[in-house]
């Protein structure tokens, strides 16, 4: 049973708290570090830290409850906001809980529920009893993991810009060097556009293309496709289903990654784990939502992403972005995740946008970018120091990370300019050279790149030439040039199946879908109610009836399946890029998957037309009626997929599809007189034509006066071409997908 806080508790607690908080802000990282900046002293250890962070952080308090639980979480929240006091930089955020500290300064006294519920303080994505401390925080991965030593030599790449008349080379990465061992977090810092993906995508296989150049080595080996299986990639956008929960999302990344050495029990439990590793057990069973559907929040599905990537356990473990969106608490605490990922034997790269300066100090390398250079390389304790030591100390208490921004921008307010930089101002005497008193970002930038090559990079390059400490037997275990499948074919094709069915079922049977079919059933059944075929003039009604329901069930599919392939790209790019299975078995589970979805609808809308129009009766009659629409369905679908893999962009899909749909209705319903022989063609691409005479076979003895002089034999020809068109389309779709493959640097 929850208990409520009494305001007194609340009140003795927050002033303990602040008294607490007062002492540690003046032993805060920050003003450490920047009385240290100041002097040209170091920043404060990860250490140390850490152990402020104990210090403060309300998991480790060893209260229990709930209610101690939102003590401790305001009590974090005002040193933080100490923290950034101190350091200046609580003016230039608009921190939520700085609005918490307003208040209890100016003596406005929330109600306790109220504050349990205030957003400022909700801590929803910090499990209750983790952070209450009556639970250890959970290890992760004790497992052995290869150990991966990543080094990177003189990265460079370049992108051609194809113009109309002429193309030019565009220079994104500079001769990027650096290195990351297991246990280590390695950062990767810099303005927007400076090159952080880019980086990132070329480290860890993704980015494979004849304009890269330097090297990228793994324990000395370079780059071979069975390390896919080894590396975790976090997209920086969230790719996952919307429509399943947290658990399933997780159990079927396990079954499909995972080898096959452990059982489906036993991956089903690695994914339980994960979900405790991570604190998701409050929501496991909630879906992961999207635009459309209410679902976990940010920071819960930031650590779902994570977990679909940890359960291999993997041994090099990339993250781009995984903070932005976050506010500042959980972005803290998923910035400590991987800490303590790294920490298990992993080498973990993230790329940062912003961080604070408390997440700054998690880090233990950090790699400063600008316009595609490096401006620094090293342990990220030291940046402050590097930067003194070639005269660029902030003027005023700043944000170690805001302030190696502000440089890498080339903006030098509140920061000293160093001599050297403001001699060669001065020397070359040009107004264009100067900003307000200050060098241009562009004679910074230069001014930061030269320093480092000057005074670290050699230096850096020798350390890579380090050997590394691993026996040779170990090293080769990255060179395999073997994909290593987690799932047999048959087994990824089942799991994608069910997969596909849980996902999907959602779209097949919304209240739209259903309205919309059964709804044209009951106009066309009221439209054509015991419609009589014995009279000519009854029989080109009920035929009327028979063209529309030919043009409705081929051109209804067409539509639902262009979606699917342009919808589940960034899926299935995802996937596909760690081998998660092989391109055949996604492609069939994801069209069969569809199909028991795909036929209920028709059923329903036979059904009822049939009868209340009064067609042919019989059992025979009908159930042909229904297998002719299957087929039809089924080859539209095959067009509709088609045509969504080869353009994989919904506009261009659905514009294509129109167009095709118009052409097929009219060549299709062109029976009425001779026609050219291009429009005889278009007609026999077209499935409603086909569709449309084998049900008029179905119906009725003679359909000489309804085709006008056209061919009236069996309809044998027409099953045909409507099962080449099944089959067809779908290779054809099959075929754009493979040629996708580029895209994944496979
Ligand atoms: N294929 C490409 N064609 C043209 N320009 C490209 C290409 N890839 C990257 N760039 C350019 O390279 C630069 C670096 O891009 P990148 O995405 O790596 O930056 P970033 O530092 O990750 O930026 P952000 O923080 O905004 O995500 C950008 O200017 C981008 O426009």
């Amino acid at each position: 049973m929850e208990k409520p806080i009494s305001s007194t508790s609340l009140a003795r607690t927050k002033s303990d708290q602040l008294v607490e908080t007062l002492s540690a802000a003046f032993k805060s990282p920050v003003s450490s570090e920047t009385a240290g900046a100041s002097d040209g002293g170091g920043t404060l250890s990860r250490k140390s830290s850490r152990r402020m962070l104990t210090a403060a952080s309300p998991g480790r308090a060893g209260a229990s409850g709930r209610n101690t639980h939102i003590r401790k979480s305001r009590s974090a929240q005002l040193k933080l906001e100490l923290d950034e006091v101190s350091s200046g930089a609580a003016l230039s955020r608009a921190s939520s809980a700085s609005l918490g500290l307003s208040f209890s300064f100016t003596g406005f006294t929330m109600p306790p529920d109220e504050i349990a519920d205030s957003k400022p303080f909700s801590d929803d994505d910090i499990p209750e009893d983790i952070e209450a401390g009556t639970r250890e925080r959970p290890k992760f991965q004790t497992e052995p993991t290869l150990p991966i030593y990543l080094k990177f030599t003189d990265v460079t790449y370049k992108v051609i810009l194809k113009g109309m008349t002429s193309s030019e080379e565009k220079d994104i990465l500079n001769g990027i060097t650096g290195s990351v061992n297991p246990g280590e977090v390695l950062a990767l810092m810099g303005p927007s556009g400076s090159g952080k993906t880019t980086l990132l995508n070329l480290l860890s296989g993704r980015l494979m293309e004849p304009t890269v150049g330097g090297s990228i080595t793994y324990n000395d080996h370079p780059y071979s496709k069975s390390l896919k299986s080894k590396i975790g990639f976090v997209t920086q956008d969230d790719v996952l289903f919307p429509h399943l929960t947290v658990k399933e999302t997780l159990t079927y990344a396990a079954l499909l990654r995972l080898p096959n050495t452990l059982t489906k029990q036993q991956k089903e439990k690695r994914a339980i784990d994960v979900i405790n590793e991570l604190g998701l057990e409050r929501c496991q069973d909630t879906m992961i939502g999207g635009s459309f559907v209410r679902g976990v929040s940010g920071g819960e599905r930031k650590r779902v992403c994570i977990g679909n990537e940890i359960i291999i356990n993997p041994s090099l473990l990339f993250l781009d972005e995984p903070t932005s969106g976050l506010d500042s608490t959980t972005a803290l605490r998923t910035v400590q995740m991987l800490q303590d990922i790294a920490e298990a034997g992993k080498t973990v790269v993230t790329t940062i946008h912003q961080p604070s300066s408390r997440l700054f100090h998690k880090f233990d390398k950090l790699i400063l970018l600008g316009k595609g250079s490096l401006l620094y390389f090293g342990k990220a304790s030291e940046a402050m120091t590097y930067f003194s030591s070639i005269g660029c100390s902030p003027q005023i208490a700043m944000n170690p990370a805001e302030f190696l921004l502000d440089l890498a921008n080339g903006n030098l307010h509140d920061v000293s300019v160093p001599s050297e930089l403001q001699d060669r101002v001065q020397t070359e005497n040009s107004e264009n050279d100067t900003a307000n008193g200050k060098p241009t970002p562009a004679i910074v930038h230069e001014y930061l790149v030269e320093a480092y090559e000057t005074r670290v990079a050699e230096n850096e390059k020798k350390k890579l030439m380090a050997p590394i400490p691993l026996d040779e037997e170990i090293k080769a275990k990255v060179s395999s040039p073997k994909r290593n499948w987690g799932a047999s074919w048959i087994q990824q094709y089942t799991i994608l199946f069910r997969r596909g069915i849980k996902e999907h079922r959602h779209d097949y049977f919304s209240w739209l879908r259903i309205t919309q079919v059964l709804a044209t059933a009951v106009i066309l059944g009221l439209l054509w109610w015991q419609s009589d075929s014995k009279s000519p003039k009854g029989l080109e009604d009920q035929a009327g009836l028979l063209f529309f329901i030919a043009v409705f069930w081929s051109f209804f599919p067409i539509f639902t399946a262009i979606f699917t392939f342009p919808q589940e790209r960034a899926m299935l790019s995802k996937e596909r890029a760690a081998d998660m299975y092989r391109l055949s078995a996604y492609f069939l589970a994801r069209t069969t998957s569809d199909l028991p979805l795909n036929l209920v609808l028709p059923v329903l809308f036979l059904v009822i037309v049939y009868f209340m129009a009064g067609l042919r009766m019989g059992a025979g009659p009908f159930f042909l009626s229904m297998l002719t629409v299957f087929l039809s369905i089924v080859a539209a679908q095959g067009l509709g997929l088609a045509i969504g893999a080869i353009l994989m962009d919904l506009k261009k899909a659905t514009t294509l599809a129109s167009v095709t749909i118009m052409t097929f209705m009219l060549a299709g319903g062109y029976f009425v007189q001779e026609v050219p022989v291009f429009i005889s063609w278009i007609r026999y691409m077209s499935f409603n034509f086909h569709t449309y005479k084998i049900l008029l076979k179905i119906q009725y003895a003679d359909i000489s006066p309804i085709v006008n002089g056209m061919r009236t034999d069996s309809g044998f020809r027409e099953v045909c071409a409507l099962v080449a068109m099944v089959f067809g389309y779908r290779l054809l779709a099959y075929l754009s997908l493979r040629k996708m493959k580029l895209h994944f640097g496979a």
